[in-house]
């Protein structure tokens, strides 16, 4: 069995999960945040800094590797392990979601999605088959199913004929899959923010029993009640013995309140997108290092924070640094975001051992929101 998840125990006070995630690459403890490393890079941090930041497992895309510098050369290095020097977790997005987000000119149909690169402008054709070829290739220990992650707002009618041909894609994916002993391949759920579509959507894909499932079409600019009463919906319909993934959620209060209703892994480029604009996060709420009011503040970023940027600089240097366009500005701070998030996961699930989640969640959002979440 490529993957498999071990439930730990449940939060009495919450429902949350702790569980176990068995891969090729290692165990690694859940829930989880994820960092992406798009281009088989978590940008600007060497594989020897996120393993000291305790990062366990992170994405790659499947997308941006076809297009450069090719599943072939990725294949020929002895895939994505040995070519990126990490020996660690690694899971790829199946590039469906990047066309529709990325692209420029694409067309889809039952058969894929044709669309110009938006590198060389040289058109292209992605189905679950080449998506599938193109993960097997790169090797990650996990791969994602190729399906379609609908707008939002999108009609029902529109969302409930993706999410079928989304069911079929699936189905395609299952049977091009060339190497399930060593990579597991999740299901996608979709259905936007229908809770019937939702439903629809989780039966046919358990019905073809994943080893894991991830929730899609979420935090697609939805108001974020309105993710949570979805979430709240679809994750009870799918199997407790199996893991469930959140894509593209990574905000501290999402984190929190994804794993209370039952996530065990989440990725988001967040916190390195904002920390290579100087925006921080810290216990006491988002820091924006760079403004002025830093220029003599010889504080570190994060006064209850352990990590190396915040034991060896302060927020002048940082701030100066961003300001002058130096790019070890950036490591520090994408450095101290990525270890903010992972260390609150940390906090998450010792809460969950202490069944306090709830009570964790409250005190944790009081300082981060300043009282007013
Ligand atoms: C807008 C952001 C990226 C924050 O979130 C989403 O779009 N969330 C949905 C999402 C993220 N990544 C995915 N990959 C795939 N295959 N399918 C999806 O639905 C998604
Ligand atoms: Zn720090």
């Amino acid at each position: 069995m490529a993957v498999r998840y071990e439930l730990i125990k449940v939060c009495k006070q919450s429902g949350a999960r702790l569980g176990r995630l068995h891969t090729p690459h290692g165990t690694f403890e859940t829930p989880m945040f994820m960092p992406v490393g798009t281009q088989a890079t978590v940008k600007t941090m060497s594989p020897e800094e996120l393993k000291e930041i305790g990062s366990g497992v992170i994405l790659a895309n499947t997308y941006h590797l076809y297009l450069r510098p090719g599943h072939e050369v990725v294949r020929e290095a002895g895939g994505l392990h040995r070519f990126m020097n990490w020996n660690r977790g690694i899971l790829t997005d199946s590039g469906g979601f990047q066309v529709f987000s990325l692209s420029t000119l694409r067309k889809i149909t039952e058969e894929g999605v044709s669309f110009r690169s938006h590198i060389s402008g040289e058109p292209l054709f992605l189905s679950p088959e080449k998506s599938i070829e193109v993960q097997n290739a790169l090797g990650a220990d996990i791969i994602m199913a190729f399906d379609e992650c609908p707008p939002f707002p999108a009609e029902r009618e529109y969302v409930r004929a993706s999410l079928e041909r989304t069911t079929r894609w699936a189905e395609r994916c299952l049977r091009a899959h060339r190497r399930p002993e060593d990579q597991a391949l999740f299901g996608i759920v979709q259905g936007g923010m229908y809770r019937d579509l939702r439903e629809q959507s989780a039966a046919q894909l358990v019905a073809m029993d994943f080893p894991g499932y991830a929730v899609g079409g979420l935090s697609v600019g939805e108001p974020k009640e309105l993710m949570y009463e979805i979430l709240s919906h679809t994750t009870p319909l799918l199997p407790a013995g199996k893991p469930r993934y959140l894509m593209g959620v990574g905000s501290p209060d999402a984190l929190i309140e994804g794993v209370i209703r039952g996530i065990d892994m989440f990725d988001c480029v967040l916190p390195t997108r904002i920390a290579r604009n100087g925006t921080t996060m810290t216990s006491q709420g988002r820091l924006v290092v760079r403004n002025a009011r830093y220029a003599r503040d010889f504080s570190p970023l994060d006064p209850e924070c352990d990590c190396y940027t915040c034991r060896h600089y302060t927020r002048a240097y940082i701030r100066h640094l961003i300001k002058a366009d130096e790019t070890f500005g950036l490591r520090l701070t994408t450095y101290h975001n990525l270890y903010f998030l992972t260390r609150l996961m940390e906090r998450v699930r010792e809460a969950i051992r202490e069944d306090r989640l709830l009570d964790f969640r409250d005190q944790f959002f009081a300082k981060y929101y300043g009282g007013d979440q």
